[in-house]
């Protein structure tokens, strides 16, 4: 017969309360691991909210033919190397610098341009209200950054042929509608560009719904299925936009352009999205792009709009109080706007329309 040694009787005792240790430090981990998650997520969560409900990024364009020669043709703007958020500006002899959240010069193509905006299309499929506008002073590329070219195309062509190819990808799994209108505002007065009576003047109103939204009764919605359909509809609406008036300038500087695109998914397709319509429809994004002319003539303009950009990116009380802080813009600034978003709930497309003028 034989006895163990002390030593070994006492190692499954000392193996068990090893266990037990690592166990309670493994619960105590994971309890860390999951308050920094909900803490993660908290935080993810505001920045989005703080940062991501309006961003605002300016756009310099190139010294053209028509900016003249001589002192008042000469490039008023610089730009930082290092961080790209940074634009000075040599007013009246005297340096101003601005911070906004991304600034282009003109060297920037139209895609990389977009490249900025592409996470709010998807957004606009995620469910949330989008509102992307140029802003500025005549001639300084609202229209060249929005509408582009045929053969450089802009914010609007783009957006609308990443939402085509993002909703094909999912019409295996969901069934989609998007209708686009076009309206312009000239002095006060709301213009339907795609209507048979352009020149009668519509009304903005209150939804019935009680949901608080607005929008326009009346105003014609075209159903879309291709890029090519929504090419048809913009010549249709530039012409209706352009043949109005002799005297271009004028025109320009008095009125703005509004694409509306609605990106609208039957809630009844899923119980989930149905439950949530409410808080799925109750935010929206906002970007604007405020355009610079380079030159030096134009430089009194150009502090105006930058501290203007700077005064919207600066206020973080959330979207509420920025809506209130654009809505103190005079009717005579000039906006080319596009407005991605998604009806106030349930199969009806009444009620569409009215977000987009928020902004
Ligand atoms: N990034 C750019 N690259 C090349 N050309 C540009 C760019 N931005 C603007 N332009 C050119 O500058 C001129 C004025 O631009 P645009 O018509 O877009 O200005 P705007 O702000 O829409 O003016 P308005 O308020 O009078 O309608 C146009 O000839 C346009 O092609």
């Amino acid at each position: 017969m034989w006895s163990c040694p002390p030593t070994v009787l006492r190692v499954p005792h000392q193996i068990g309360q090893a266990i037990e240790e690592v166990n309670s430090n493994n619960q105590e981990l994971l309890r860390k691991y999951r308050r920094e998650l909900q803490l993660r997520k908290k935080c993810h969560n505001e920045l989005v909210r703080l940062k991501g409900n309006i961003r605002v990024i300016a756009r310099v364009r190139p010294v053209t033919k028509e900016d003249g020669e001589g002192p008042e043709a000469t490039n008023a703007v610089t730009f930082d190397p290092d961080d790209d958020s940074i634009i000075h500006l040599l007013h009246k002899g005297k340096p101003v610098s601005f911070e906004l959240d991304k600034v282009f010069s003109p060297r920037a193509s139209q895609q990389d341009v977009f490249q900025e905006v592409q996470a709010l299309i998807t957004s606009c499929i995620d469910g949330f209200n989008v509102c992307i506008f140029a802003y500025g002073q005549t001639g300084a590329g609202k229209t060249y950054t929005m509408e582009g070219t045929p053969e450089n195309p802009g914010i609007n062509q783009r957006a609308l042929q990443l939402l085509f190819s993002e909703v094909q990808e999912k019409a295996s799994d969901w069934e989609f509608t998007i209708t686009v209108s076009a309206a312009e505002i000239y002095n006060e007065a709301l213009r339907d560009l795609l209507g048979q009576e352009p020149q009668e003047k519509l009304e903005i109103r209150l939804c019935p719904d009680g949901s608080g939204q607005l929008y326009v009764p009346g105003l014609t919605e075209f159903r879309v299925q291709s890029v090519d359909d929504i090419n048809k509809v913009f010549e249709f609406g530039h012409t209706n936009r352009t043949t109005e008036f002799t005297n271009l300038n004028e025109h320009s500087s008095r009125s703005h352009a509004l694409l509306i695109v609605t990106g609208h998914v039957p809630f009844r397709n899923s119980k989930l999205t149905y439950l949530l319509q409410d808080s799925l429809s109750g935010d929206s994004k906002t970007l604007m792009v405020v355009q610079v002319s380079p030159v030096e003539k134009n430089t009194s303009e150009t502090l105006y709009s930058l501290k203007f950009a700077e005064r919207v990116r600066s206020v973080e009380l959330g979207p509420g109080a920025r809506r209130a802080e654009l809505g103190s813009w005079s009717s005579q600034e000039h906006l080319e706007v596009g407005g991605w978003h998604r009806p106030a709930g349930g199969t009806s497309r009444s009620g569409a329309g009215g977000r987009v003028w928020e902004g």
